[in-house]
């Protein structure tokens, strides 16, 4: 059962409920995400069938994790793979496709987890810096399993958009998975405290654009998040009961010849004594995948960017984001 009405708000809920059915219904449901992805990057989706009971575990998890004292979560602390703990405050955004460096670092701590690779895998063995272990709290042994169910549904609810997407772009269901047989991927806890009165400048997470395919970010009822429409204006993407918010990042906008924007967005907590967490989760086009712009999206005009590879084109962009 479907219980959103179609919104009018600029960042629309849409169903999935109706995809299931495949076909003409599933078509409708994609020409939904096709027109949100060309006008604001971003939307929400409902019924998107990812069990309550593991979200509700994953929060759990998260603000237990956060919880603990600081010197065991630095036990943890973030791995030259970009997996791991990173303190708040511990990095300042540097680069992006649109913004000059951040002022400020971000106010957030997070935990971050990627896709596994078995030990003999060649990915592995090729020295991409995004290709990596895990670190996990040996000392904590309940958040690795609940962090790995909810990985599972994401990745699983990551495909059935990756079917969804490839008809949004008029390839049928089927095209765009060729691309993602092993997704880059990466699941970040994050806790924002509170900035009841921020300094100028600081923020939770800087505005940034995020730098893949897509990302599906689950939050809680703090608020905080906000996106930048193509007039300029920040507006605000509130949380939405049963809903993750899901927006398109620069490598789809690249493959799209920037038809689909790639929208930047920030977080500020303005809550006076509430603590804000969220799980946001990189779902991500497989190293060896060849992002060149879509021929339906070339169109006769010239396609602006050259066809790179993504491992290639993740490690670049990281490097610039995060150097220093
Ligand atoms: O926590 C959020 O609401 C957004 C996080 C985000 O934008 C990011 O991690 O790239
Ligand atoms: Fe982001």
């Amino acid at each position: 059962m479907s219980t959103f009405k179609p919104s009018d708000a600029a960042v629309p809920v849409i169903d999935l409920l109706p995809a299931l059915a495949g076909g003409d219904a599933a078509e409708r449901v994609a020409a939904q995400i096709r027109q949100a992805c060309e006008d604001i990057g971003f939307f929400y989706i409902a019924n998107h069938g990812v069990d309550a009971g593991v979200i509700r575990e994953a929060f759990a998890k998260n603000r237990e994790f956060h919880a603990l004292p600081l010197d065991r979560k630095m036990q943890v602390k973030r791995n030259r793979f970009h997996r791991g703990y990173t303190p708040v405050a511990g990095y300042t955004l540097k680069s992006t496709s649109r913004f000059a460096p951040a002022a400020r670092p971000n106010q957030l701590e997070a935990f971050t987890v990627r896709h596994e690779l078995a030990p003999d895998d060649p990915d592995l063995l090729s020295g991409n810096p995004l290709q990596g272990p895990n670190v996990w709290p040996e000392d904590y042994p309940e958040f690795k399993p609940a962090v790995q169910a909810y990985e599972r549904e994401l990745r699983a609810l990551g495909m059935r958009l990756v079917g969804l997407m490839s008809r949004a772009i008029g390839a049928g269901p089927d095209y765009l998975a060729q691309f993602f047989h092993k997704p880059i991927t990466s699941l970040r806890m994050i806790h924002y405290p509170p900035q009841p009165a921020p300094e100028e400048g600081s923020f939770g997470i800087s505005p940034h654009t995020d730098l893949g395919f897509l990302t599906i970010l689950a939050q809680d009822s703090v608020g905080g998040l906000e996106i930048q429409a193509k007039d300029g204006q920040w507006l605000q993407a509130p949380y939405r009961e049963g809903t993750f918010v899901i927006n398109i990042g620069d490598a789809l906008a690249r493959w799209t010849n920037d038809r689909y924007v790639s929208t930047a967005h920030r977080v500020l907590n303005r809550s006076p004594d509430r603590d804000r967490y969220s799980i946001a989760y990189f779902f991500d086009p497989s190293p060896d995948a060849v992002i060149e712009c879509f021929e339906a999206f070339v169109d006769g005009r010239d396609s602006r960017y050259p066809p790179i590879r993504y491992g290639e084109y993740i490690a670049a962009r990281m490097e610039a984001n995060y150097a220093g």
